[in-house]
């Protein structure tokens, strides 16, 4: 794999000349975000600096609950009830995505959602009163520039209207593959929220479910902020807690995909004057560094995978471009993952490149950071830079291809659906557990007082040992 632009590294962005971030936004996010780098346990950081990257559910309390494998996660045979006695199935499949603003008016409702979400303002647990007051203040600070951006791409996100055609395509073809199934839509910071995507659940009385993130790659701040409000919704429900569930983490590695991606990029590349000589510039939503080096987040690893098979399916077909990876999108003046779009794009312009191809590649829909931010800022900066000819690779949005893998990853999963078996002790539960925490203590006390009033009964056990 050709090292992701090392040799492309450019120097760090100088918040107060290059941040598009209000100075005082700024320094608010960036306290909360390097706070939680103080956080986190050595167990994560050894793991992380073997080369091994935690599983995102471990890190998110599944410890002990959840065996993990191939991307879908169950739960262990001694948690797990099954639901045999149910005589007709219903499939249900929770698609788990963002969500943006339907209007102008919501934006400042929705970035305070965004950013009263532990899982993307991280602040150490004795902060955590801190968080709404916080949200409240970064979400207005942001919302300015936030609308600009809205307005530009017609004064709404398309996510919600794609992401409701993306679940009609996908119950299509698993009806077509003759697997019937519901398929709900659980936006994390604006409508259709989880919890109205659980409630249709509840009332269509699912009895198998499929969780499906519309991350190609695993996250903490996207995948794991979502699995983190399901489990607890699915924990505190009876019924719920009784459902067999399979999730998949992340799918960026499905042959499907892969190919689906690499179909839209073949196409666009033909639209340059001269195809083979075009750079491919991958282009992804960026993360703060401190969740990949100390938070153990599999993010940046998954992304670096994803490039390398996609450029292998394109060699395999005779495409031999060059190509690139930068990050996108960063909010506040912590250091993200690099190099950074912005100054990559520069940077290509200056060594005298003349024709690239941006392919979006951390999300499957288009939404703001696509219609906006690349094709607009990152446009014009790319053009001004000394780049003639400019393409951009479209979301998968509903590619045909590319749902059919969807479906065939919902029906992979089936098999491993298990329910989580009412963890969240009952009262009755945890005086059991009392109960049976005093039986042992009693017991081990007269046990330890025995062994040392009796030095000959330890002899005697001794005789049986050895
Ligand atoms: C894989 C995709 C994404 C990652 C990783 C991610 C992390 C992340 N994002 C923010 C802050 C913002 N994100 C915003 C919008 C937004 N982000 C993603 C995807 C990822 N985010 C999408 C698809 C969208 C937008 C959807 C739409 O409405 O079209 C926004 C709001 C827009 C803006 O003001 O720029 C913010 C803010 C952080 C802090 C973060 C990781 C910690
Ligand atoms: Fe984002």
């Amino acid at each position: 794999m050709e090292a992701a632009t090392s040799s492309r590294i450019l120097p760090q962005i100088n918040f107060n000349q290059n941040s598009t971030l209000l100075r005082s936004e700024a320094k608010l996010i960036s306290a909360c975000l390097n706070s939680s780098q103080n956080s986190i346990s050595n167990s994560k950081r050894n793991l992380v600096a073997r080369g091994l990257s935690m599983s995102p559910l471990v890190q998110e309390g599944f410890v002990g609950r959840t065996f993990c494998s191939a991307g879908v996660c169950t739960y262990p045979a001694g948690a797990i009830e099954s639901h045999s006695d149910i005589a007709e199935e219903r499939i249900g499949v929770i698609l788990l995505n963002l969500g943006g603003p339907d209007t102008l008016h919501d934006v400042q409702p929705f970035l305070f959602n965004l950013f009263a979400d532990p899982d993307i303002i991280r602040l150490p647990r004795l902060f955590g009163f801190l968080q709404r007051p916080l949200a409240q203040l970064i979400s207005v600070l942001r919302a300015p520039k936030s609308k600009e951006g809205y307005a530009a791409i017609g004064g709404g996100s398309p996510l919600r209207k794609i992401t409701d055609e993306q679940a009609s395509a996908i119950k299509m073809a698993l009806q077509a593959k003759e697997v019937p199934a519901n398929v709900y839509v659980a936006m994390r910071y604006w409508h259709p929220f989880t919890e109205e995507a659980v409630h249709q659940i509840k009332r269509d009385r699912i009895t198998k479910l499929v969780v499906l993130p519309l991350y190609p790659q695993y996250s903490i701040s996207t995948t794991g902020s979502s699995i983190r409000v399901l489990r607890d919704m699915f924990m505190n429900d009876a019924y719920l807690s009784r459902v067999p569930v399979a999730i998949i983490q992340s799918w960026y590695q499905r042959e499907g995909y892969i190919k689906s991606m690499s179909d839209l990029i073949e196409k666009e590349l033909q639209t340059f004057p001269k195809p083979e000589e075009a750079m491919i510039f991958f282009s992804a939503h960026g993360v703060p560094v401190s969740y990949v080096e100390n938070a153990g987040d599999p993010y940046k690893d998954q992304m670096e995978d994803c490039i390398f098979l996609i450029m292998q399916e394109l060699k395999s077909r005779g495409i031999f471009n060059d190509h690139t990876l930068a990050y996108q999108s960063r909010v506040g003046p912590v250091q993200w993952l690099k190099p950074y779009t912005d100054e990559v794009l520069i940077e290509l312009g200056k060594q005298g490149v003349k024709s690239l191809l941006a392919v979006p590649v951390s999300f499957v829909s288009e939404h703001i950071e696509t219609l906006e931010e690349i094709d607009m800022e990152y446009r014009e900066l790319a053009l001004e830079s000394g780049v003639v000819h400019w393409g951009r690779v479209p979301a998968l949005n509903c590619t045909s291809s590319f749902i059919t893998d969807m479906a065939d990853a919902v029906i992979e999963a089936l098999p491993s659906a298990m329910a989580i078996s009412t963890p969240n002790a009952t009262t009755e539960e945890a005086e059991n557990d009392l109960l049976g925490y005093g039986i042992k203590l009693a017991f081990g006390s007269i046990l330890a007082f025995i062994l040392l009033l009796f030095p000959r009964v330890i002899s005697a056990f001794k005789n049986y040992i050895v």
